[in-house]
């Protein structure tokens, strides 16, 4: 059980964590699709409620330097956690550089699988140095390593970024990369890009919201079925000639292929790494390798492989069970703390953020503690910039709902909004996603207040607050040449509120802007809003009580 709070008794109703993802403090108003949106109720909250800005990007949430933006695993992990891990993107780059990565039985596992059989070892992952999921450094070292170990044959499966990289940057990581394989492609060792296409198309899917994107990521890396070209640089030119104005997340599938026939398909025997470091979407195509039963699709042919994850992807689910360096140990998390200490909890979200307020929060584990009740609401399987409102109203109403059972004592929730609809580089639809965010809003505080709870408003990482390019030089918003802005859809280095909704305390609670406020502080201002003091493990909080 967590300690009595000695300053503050706790607010008669619950404390209510909202989270607004992709919502970040602009520096410039140019390209700001939150300083462009209509939002009354937020304009009202940052008037007249304490609001500070929390760091949550860089070595505040566990990244290896203060130049990796944040993005939703991190954040929520911090949140949950109450505290800062290094995170996979570090963890891997240390495992590389101390060499630890080659001495794990994983990767002996690997490299011996692949030489028992036809000498293949495939990797597959997010190709692009965004950090988020991947960086191609660590399948660089790899494939060096690879063919140091006596590997004859590495194929490659690159699944095109441009969301947490510029969003047509796809040939500045393949054409040197594809010179680089060439390069090494000597006495015998042979390396190609073999199989891809664009993240949000392909593989790439999360909590079971498109299983056909995983299935179609499984018949052009597995089955080698796709459209045919000679190598990858000549496929993204192609694709893109294909598919006008198509941004590389959205790039249809393209297979390496010899006289017709493709380069790399996964047969038995032949060893695979999934070289993503983050979870999320990494968990459906690792269950489509390693599962004996499998039945969300129809896999046509299943290789026998060794299979390894960069990371444990699920620590409850031991998911995968091969995997080369250890995640981060995260453990006494607000969520455990407060189910220890007899408090209900209630989650919701809809599918595309349902695992960050749920699996991220907890740590990256799937089991619910006692006392936690989940809710999701399934997302729209669209492009969001068509439906920039997605589920706000839907969440709200189950928030409202739980709120009005009086069964809950702490509550939390994520607006996917800002952050989906931030993803697209459409401006025009951002502006709406925050306005749909901000009306949702406004029902939900209502609701709160009706239950004399207190509300702490915040977001996991930046996004919808800058849509356009900044020039690295002038950081002033970069154009194209016919004087348009150049849409950004990647995450932002920029801070996030916190903001305390509060109607009960008679203006006693405050919060405290310090330099090492971030996300890691949130869940130590719940326990004091609930009356309790925090765990040991967690960072300070930034309560303060008159
Ligand atoms: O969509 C995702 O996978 C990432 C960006 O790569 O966004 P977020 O961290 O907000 O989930
Ligand atoms: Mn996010
Ligand atoms: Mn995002």
């Amino acid at each position: 059980m967590l300690q009595k709070f000695p300053a503050f008794a706790g607010v008669p109703g619950p404390v209510v964590v909202i989270v607004m993802d992709g919502y970040g403090i602009p520096k410039h108003d140019v390209g700001s699709a939150i300083d462009a949106a209509r939002k009354p109720t937020l304009d009202r909250l940052f008037a007249q409620y304490p609001n500070i800005r929390l760091r949550a990007h860089g070595t505040a949430v566990g990244m290896p330097s203060d130049d990796d933006m944040g993005n939703s695993e991190v954040g929520h992990n911090a949140i949950g956690a109450g505290q800062v891990y290094a995170q996979g993107a570090a963890l891997v780059a240390n495992a590389i550089a101390e060499g630890a990565i080659w001495q794990g039985g994983a990767w002996k596992e690997i490299v011996a699988g692949a030489k028992a059989g036809r000498g293949v070892l495939h990797f597959i992952g997010l190709f692009s140095d965004g950090n988020v999921h991947s960086h191609i450094d660590h399948l660089k070292a790899m494939v060096v390593q690879a063919k140091a170990e006596g590997v004859k044959t590495v194929r490659i499966h690159a699944l095109l970024d441009g969301r947490d990289v510029p969003e047509t940057s796809a040939l500045e990581y393949v054409a040197p990369f594809e010179a680089f394989l060439r390069d090494i492609s000597t006495g015998g060792f042979d390396a190609r890009i073999a199989s891809g296409g664009g993240r949000q198309y392909i593989t790439m899917d999360r909590y079971d919201a498109n299983w056909p994107m995983v299935e179609r990521g499984w018949h052009t890396h597995v089955l080698g079925e796709g459209p045919q070209f000679a190598n990858a640089t000549e496929a993204v030119h192609g694709l893109r000639e294909r598919n006008p104005g198509t941004i590389d997340q959205d790039l249809p599938e393209f297979v390496i292929a010899d006289n017709g026939k493709p380069i790399g398909t996964i047969e038995d025997g032949d060893s695979v790494v999934f070289y993503n470091f983050r979870g999320d979407r990494a968990i459906e195509i690792t269950r489509a390798f390693v599962e004996e039963h499998f039945t969300e699709f129809d896999r046509v042919r299943t290789p026998r492989v060794t299979y390894a994850g960069m990371l444990q992807y699920d620590g409850d689910l031991q998911l995968p069970k091969r995997f080369l360096v250890a995640p981060p140990a995260i453990k006494d998390t607000s969520a455990e703390w407060f189910s220890k200490s007899g408090l209900a909890q209630f989650a919701c979200s809809e599918t595309q953020k349902f695992g960050h307020v749920t699996y991220f929060w907890n740590g990256n584990r799937s089991n619910k503690f006692e006392g936690e009740t989940w809710q999701e609401v399934p997302s729209d399987v669209v492009p969001f910039e068509q439906r920039p409102w997605m589920k706000a109203a839907e969440i709200t109403d189950a928030m409202i709902a739980a709120l009005q059972s009086g069964q809950y004592k702490v509550l939390r929730c994520n607006y996917a909004n800002g952050d989906m609809v931030g993803h697209t580089g459409n401006f025009r639809a951002a502006t709406m996603a925050i306005e749909a965010v901000d009306l949702a809003l406004s029902r939900l505080l209502p609701a709160i207040d009706a239950a004399g709870g207190v509300a702490l408003i915040t977001a996991d990482h930046g996004n919808a607050d800058e849509m356009f390019e900044l020039d690295k030089k002038t950081k002033q918003p970069a154009q194209n040449k016919d004087g348009s802005f150049k849409a950004k859809t990647a995450h932002t280095l920029n801070p996030v509120p916190l903001i305390l909704y509060d109607n009960v305390s008679g203006g006693r609670l405050g919060l405290a802007q310090t330099d090492t406020a971030g996300l890691s502080s949130i869940a130590a201002t719940v326990a004091n809003l609930l009356g309790l003091q925090k765990h040991e493990k967690w960072d300070d909080s930034v309560l303060t009580v008159k």
